[in-house]
């Protein structure tokens, strides 16, 4: 039985004052039945850990660089991660992949390195608004999908989220028929790759526009276990209901 996740991404949002909306979370849920990971800004990842101390609440990077350490201004490596109390980082969300020109290859390579450093690594899909037009969207999640997701994958280290770009931040969402199409491709292709064992167990996520009024219906997919919920994250005021569906479908 996969246990349901909700994570939440900050993306470059959140400053230290932050930290009280993440202790809100935490008091409100100390026992929760689903899985929770923040991913806040890489600045908040230590001090977020020391806030939540013995919380159920995982913490989560954004991204990660594919080799361990180096020469590489500005990045950050997968022990980096770990050493600040990460347990799980974000790969290939489409803001990277479109502001950083990420491409599947580059993220399988991330999420080898993090795998190997012992973080749950979360991979992003998800087509454009043209390629959804054109009819395109299976092939596209296929081929992102199977480039992206690293061999060494298994039901504990690998989640997917299926975020359609035209839905992130947009207030646009698939219908329920559209997202199940993707889910249960998804699933068969994990299956027919890694085996129904592995298959079955790697959690998928969907993202874009996930908020408390649309939260019940998307849980209520199949193969929908969880969410990665973008704006909706930031505060406990709005991520809570969001938690309590997942907790409830
Ligand atoms: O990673 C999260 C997604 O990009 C969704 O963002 P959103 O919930 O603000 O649409």
């Amino acid at each position: 039985m996969r246990r349901k996740l909700a994570a939440g991404n900050w993306k470059m949002n959140g400053t230290s004052q932050s930290l009280d909306d993440l202790q809100t979370l935490s008091k409100s849920h100390p026992n929760p039945s689903v899985d929770l990971l923040i991913c806040p800004p890489a600045t908040l990842i230590a001090p977020a850990v020391q806030t939540l101390g013995n919380s159920a609440i995982h913490i989560g990077g954004q991204d990660c660089h594919h080799q361990t350490d180096g020469a590489h201004t500005g990045d950050i490596s997968a022990a980096m991660l770990r050493d600040a109390g990460a347990t799980a980082v974000i790969l290939g969300h489409s803001e990277r992949r479109a502001s950083h020109h990420e491409t599947s290859e580059s993220v399988r390579d991330k999420a080898r390195t993090a795998q190997r450093a012992g973080l749950m690594t979360v991979i992003c899909l998800g087509e454009s608004l043209g390629q959804r037009q054109a009819t395109n969207t299976l092939d596209i999640i296929g081929a992102q999908l199977s480039l992206s997701v690293p061999d060494s994958s298994t039901g504990e280290n690998l989640v997917v989220a299926y975020e359609p770009i035209w839905a992130i931040g947009s207030g646009m969402t698939p219908t329920p028929d559209q997202i199940g199409e993707v889910h249960d491709f998804m699933r068969s292709r994990l299956e027919r790759r890694f085996g129904p064992g592995v298959g079955r167990s790697v959690r998928l996520l969907y993202g874009g526009s996930v908020k408390a009024a649309n939260a019940q219906e998307i849980f209520d997919i199949s193969n929908v276990d969880g969410a990665l919920v973008g704006g909706a994250s930031l505060t406990a005021d709005d991520f809570t209901p969001i938690i309590n569906a997942l907790e409830n479908a």
